[in-house]
């Protein structure tokens, strides 16, 4: 007997301390019962200290993964992350557009915790031209938020002003991550704009060092739900209880930003 199975992909970085990237994209999608598959875009030699080094593949090495995976397994969604220059991006786009996928989550991956830059200055500008016209969501934080539409943000007004902002350049979906915005009142507040409404998602904001890659966890957790058919408000709330868990109960690695709890939410679910 066979069962439908989701899949998802992830378009995105490594990072050798498994907190962030593709080895957090695939945690998650793991743990919410996702068959996850990988195009990596970049290696990167990093640990909870910061980056020490970033290795780009080539734009044909990256197309030869996806092209891998379009032509024989398929897949019900697909999450971007670190492309880190613009011939990935061409790229990562051309190939979007050639199998028709339609549910694409970008997370528009810039800067790390530590101040490493993931993704060249360069390459902002084919960001928005050539990848989020093809997005269903787009999760950028507040800096990436910032760096996309040329605002400064602070507070709730901000960003639901530069959530309509990204709509503009084709994204249908804007999740506006409020992580980095510490005007919230002790909140971590996250904005989902659709084109018409915005939502909220709130929780409580945790005092912790162990925030490695709650973004990439954060996306591939939205990801993972469209994959299984679930609608966007559904997916990120989904995703918030998930992130949630994931950094309240932190598993104390590393001695500087920690990786998160990809355990976390099902042992909750499970009553451990
Ligand atoms: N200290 C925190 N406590 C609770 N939630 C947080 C905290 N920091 C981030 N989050 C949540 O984690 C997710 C990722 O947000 P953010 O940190 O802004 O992204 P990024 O990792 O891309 O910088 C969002 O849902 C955000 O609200
Ligand atoms: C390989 C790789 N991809 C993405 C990131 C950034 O991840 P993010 O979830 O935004 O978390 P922080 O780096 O901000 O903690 C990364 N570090 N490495």
């Amino acid at each position: 007997m066979s069962t439908a199975i989701a899949r998802a992909l992830t378009i995105a970085g490594s990072d050798s301390g498994g907190g962030a990237g593709i080895q957090a994209d695939l945690k998650t999608f793991q743990e919410l019962r996702v068959y996850g598959m990988s195009a990596i875009t970049a290696v990167t030699s990093q640990n909870t200290l910061g980056v020490r080094g970033i290795y780009p593949l080539t734009a044909d090495a990256v197309r030869s993964q996806v092209e891998a995976i379009g032509d024989d397994l398929g897949t019900d969604a697909v999450k971007t992350g670190m492309l880190f220059n613009d011939e990935i991006i061409v790229a990562v786009a051309e190939e979007i557009r050639r199998y028709g996928w339609s549910k694409v989550v970008v997370d528009p991956v810039m800067i790390a915790k530590g101040g490493a830059s993931l993704l060249l200055e360069q390459a902002v500008r084919a960001m928005k031209e050539t990848l989020l016209p093809l997005a269903w969501v787009v999760t950028p934080n507040v800096p990436e938020a910032e760096a996309l539409t040329g605002m400064t943000i602070s507070g709730i007004a901000a960003r639901k002003e530069a959530a309509r902002r990204l709509a503009d350049f084709g994204a249908k979906h804007v999740v506006l991550k409020g992580g980095h915005d510490l005007s919230d009142d002790g909140q971590a507040i996250d904005i989902l704009y659709d084109g018409r409404d915005f939502y909220e998602f709130r929780s409580e904001r945790r005092e912790t060092r162990h925030t490695h890659g709650t973004g990439c966890t954060f996306a591939s957790a939205i990801t993972a739900e469209l994959a299984k058919g679930r609608d966007v408000p559904e997916a990120v709330e989904v995703a918030k209880a998930f992130i949630q868990a994931a950094i309240e109960y932190p598993l104390g690695l590393g001695q500087g930003h920690g990786p998160t709890n990809h355990w976390a939410y099902r042992d909750q679910e499970r009553g451990r």
